[in-house]
């Protein structure tokens, strides 16, 4: 007789040394004994004996991707019937000798084939058709079919895919959450759409939309689950760029007021934790009209980006500086009280008017006006913008080129 492998867990090495090598010996079966850890170091298919308390949790998704037997201290018809509810093949006591003569009868048998029937093809030759990935799954999770497009997109063939648990095919990390949603879907029924990453071989970690649904026997029990892959990272690389330009001042590329009211509720929502304080300044360019009038609508876009770069050069790595209006900006301070905010709003104020920028090869002299206010993120934050813009009006009307306090 051919020799065959078996794979044992570490539990049953002096047992099959002592009682199973020598009888299957004498029945002239020759076989090479391989020990392992755990199941997923044996290939699929293959025979395995586990030792019942060698098993962990990871070892059941792969229980039926091989031919597992499993070893009981003691004979128990229940708990054999729960084995082989997960996946294992039989169950047999340490001292059960019927164990040698399945064994030889398994070790004899040829593997199995698939069956050639014509509508098989057919639907084979369909799914091979249809461009996303296909796979489908039995109860336990193991792999009965696929078509062409799922073997390309994770660089394995339809024999190294059919019959293999999820654990064979991806990184462990992965399978764990295929694994996870597969076992929701089964015990929900129904279907299921989820997003979640996959290794492909050639174009690397793809983002997936899974739309799945269980299939059911005739008699209503699940049999398994088919899932169809969609490949969305075009579409969610997309969203994110929409979502970010929703966020973006297109002239000056800083953050514009959406950004800012998604910063804001942030920092409120964090203040819990943080307990930091939390400045807000609104600064507003002066005379901006004349800068129009001077140089043209282009030339006072020119300055405002002049501006807004040279405002994000003067922060600290911590402030956020918005474009919440034509000339308006406001400057968001983090960990930065009423005393240390108006040192900064009067200091940049001082910086502004002793600058000068160069629009149409003419230098520009320009001022700004500021409010400032310390926020208290347990009150409502449009009192606070209200009383910030009124410290702003009340620096214009006392000349401009000032900074005002607002105080809540
Ligand atoms: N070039 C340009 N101008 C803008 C933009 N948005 C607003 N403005 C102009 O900014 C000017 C603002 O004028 P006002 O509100 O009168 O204020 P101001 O001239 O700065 O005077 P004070 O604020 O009172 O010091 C207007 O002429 C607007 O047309 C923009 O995106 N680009």
């Amino acid at each position: 007789m051919t020799p065959s492998i078996l794979y044992f867990s570490p539990q049953l090495a002096s047992w099959k040394a002592q009682l199973v090598e020598t009888q299957l010996l004498s029945y002239g079966q020759t076989v090479e004994w391989q020990a392992i850890q755990g199941i997923d170091q044996s290939p699929v298919t293959s025979l395995v004996l586990l030792a019942e308390s060698d098993i962990s949790a990871q070892d059941w998704p792969m229980l039926s991707s091989r031919r597992t037997i499993i070893i009981l201290e003691e004979w128990n018809l229940d708990r054999s019937i729960e084995w082989i509810k997960k996946g294992a093949t039989n169950c047999f006591a340490y001292n059960d000798n019927h164990l040698i003569s399945w064994l030889i009868s398994e070790l004899s048998k040829f593997a199995l084939t698939r069956s050639n029937r014509t509508e098989d093809d057919i639907l084979q030759v369909i799914i091979d058709a249809i461009p996303a990935p296909i796979f489908f799954k039995d109860q336990l999770h193991i792999y009965r079919g696929c078509n062409a497009a799922f073997c390309e997109s994770i660089g394995r063939s339809r024999n190294q895919i059919i019959g293999h648990s999820v654990y064979d095919i991806a990184p462990k990390h992965l399978a764990d959450k295929y694994y996870e949603a597969d076992c929701k879907l089964l015990a929900q029924g129904g279907t299921q759409r989820y997003e979640a990453p996959v290794q492909f071989c050639n174009a690397g970690l793809r983002e997936i939309e899974f739309n799945k649904a269980v299939f059911t026997k005739a008699n209503g029990q699940i049999a398994g689950q088919v899932g169809v892959m969609l490949d969305i990272t075009e579409r969610n690389q997309l969203m994110h760029k929409l979502e970010k330009a929703t966020r973006t001042d297109p002239l000056t590329g800083i953050g514009n007021r959406r950004e800012f009211n998604i910063v804001i509720h942030e920092e409120f929502d964090n203040h819990e934790k943080s307990k930091q304080k939390l400045s807000l300044m609104t600064l507003d360019v002066d005379f901006f009209k004349k800068i129009n009038d001077k140089f043209g609508h282009g030339g006072g876009d020119q300055a405002l980006q002049l501006i807004a770069n040279w405002l994000q050069n003067q922060l600290r790595g911590s402030d956020n500086v918005f474009r919440v209006g034509g000339e308006e900006f406001y400057v968001l301070m983090r960990n930065t009280d009423m005393e240390a905010a108006l040192k900064m709003a009067e200091s940049l104020c001082k910086g502004m008017s002793t600058h000068s920028f160069t629009i149409n090869q003419q230098e520009v002299r320009i001022t700004l006006s500021a409010g400032v206010i310390e926020l208290d993120p347990s009150s409502a934050l449009e009192n606070a913008l209200e009383m910030v813009d009124k410290a702003l009006y009340e620096a214009k009307s006392n000349g401009r080129n000032c900074v005002c306090p607002a105080f809540l």
